[in-house]
């Protein structure tokens, strides 16, 4: 799971709203192009504000019937380890936004585990033995080759469950780990490590608003990914950048550039 990756390209959007609209846009034809290449295409979602907004603008999109649903393979990228149904999930986000209103194939469907399955170290290694299944070899790695990884980007860096400084960043090997003493709650959770998430073809990084500007800046920064996590993930074909103005703010002027709104 190592190997070449893409150099990010940015696009900004106006508002929150437009990048959402936009976001949700350009998935389609990803996920469409995938599934007449391959025959289906699969995505990982992330939970957030942002990442939730963009899956009700595809739930809302009529561009969204040219998805053949049931062929559709979804993940996440990472999961707050508490019951199914729990509001602060996840998946209970991304089903009331978009899940429940499309016709997907439920053994497609690959919510992270939950405390009634065991602990979340059990959890992440059934989590990491699904994705091996998963994989083809024409993969070359442990976890498929997702054809877009959606990572919002947190105040403090972080993308999926990997926060500055946690031993999860360290992660050469495991796909998936269990994660402890999260700084943001709850505190216990299950994610994607970079290596996992560097296998996708595309890794789209998703952040709005002014408190994520700062966390932009360094995420295309020198610093590395142990410091700056949002700096270690990248696809292999294309890793795009796509923020609301508030967002861009401190970009230097040659990295905002405008996208299509
Ligand atoms: O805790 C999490 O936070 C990030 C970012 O969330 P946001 O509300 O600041 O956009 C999210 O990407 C991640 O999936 C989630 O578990």
């Amino acid at each position: 799971m190592t190997g070449h990756h893409a150099t990010p390209s940015v696009s900004v959007h106006v508002s929150a709203d437009d990048l959402a609209k936009v976001t949700a846009a350009r998935i389609v034809p990803v996920l469409v192009d995938a599934q007449s290449a391959r025959g289906a295409a699969s995505i990982v979602l992330t939970g957030g504000g942002i990442g939730t907004a963009v899956l009700a603008e595809l739930a809302k999109s009529p561009a969204r019937d040219a998805v053949d649903w049931r062929r559709l393979d979804v993940w996440w990228g990472d999961e707050r380890f508490l019951p199914s149904g729990d509001p602060e999930r996840n998946e209970t986000g991304a089903r009331a936004a978009l899940l429940d209103h499309v016709d997907l194939d439920p053994a497609r469907v690959h919510p992270m585990p939950t405390p009634g399955e065991g602990t979340p170290e059990d959890g992440a290694a059934r989590y990491a033995e699904a994705l091996r299944a998963a994989a083809r070899p024409e993969d070359h790695a442990d976890v498929p080759s997702f054809d877009i990884c959606l990572l919002g980007i947190g105040p403090d860096t972080h993308v999926a469950s990997l926060f500055p400084e946690q031993p999860a960043l360290y992660e050469g090997e495991r796909t998936v780990v269990a994660v402890h003493g999260a700084p943001k709650p709850p505190p216990t959770r299950v994610s994607l490590t970079l290596p996992a998430i560097g296998a996708a073809r595309e890794v789209w990084l998703l952040a709005s608003g002014e408190a994520k500007a700062d966390a932009v800046r360094l995420a295309l920064g020198a610093a590395g990914p142990v410091q700056v996590p949002a700096s270690g993930a990248r696809g292999r074909s294309r890793t795009l950048v796509l923020l609301d103005r508030a967002a861009a703010g401190r970009l230097p002027a040659a990295l905002a550039v405008p996208g299509h709104s």
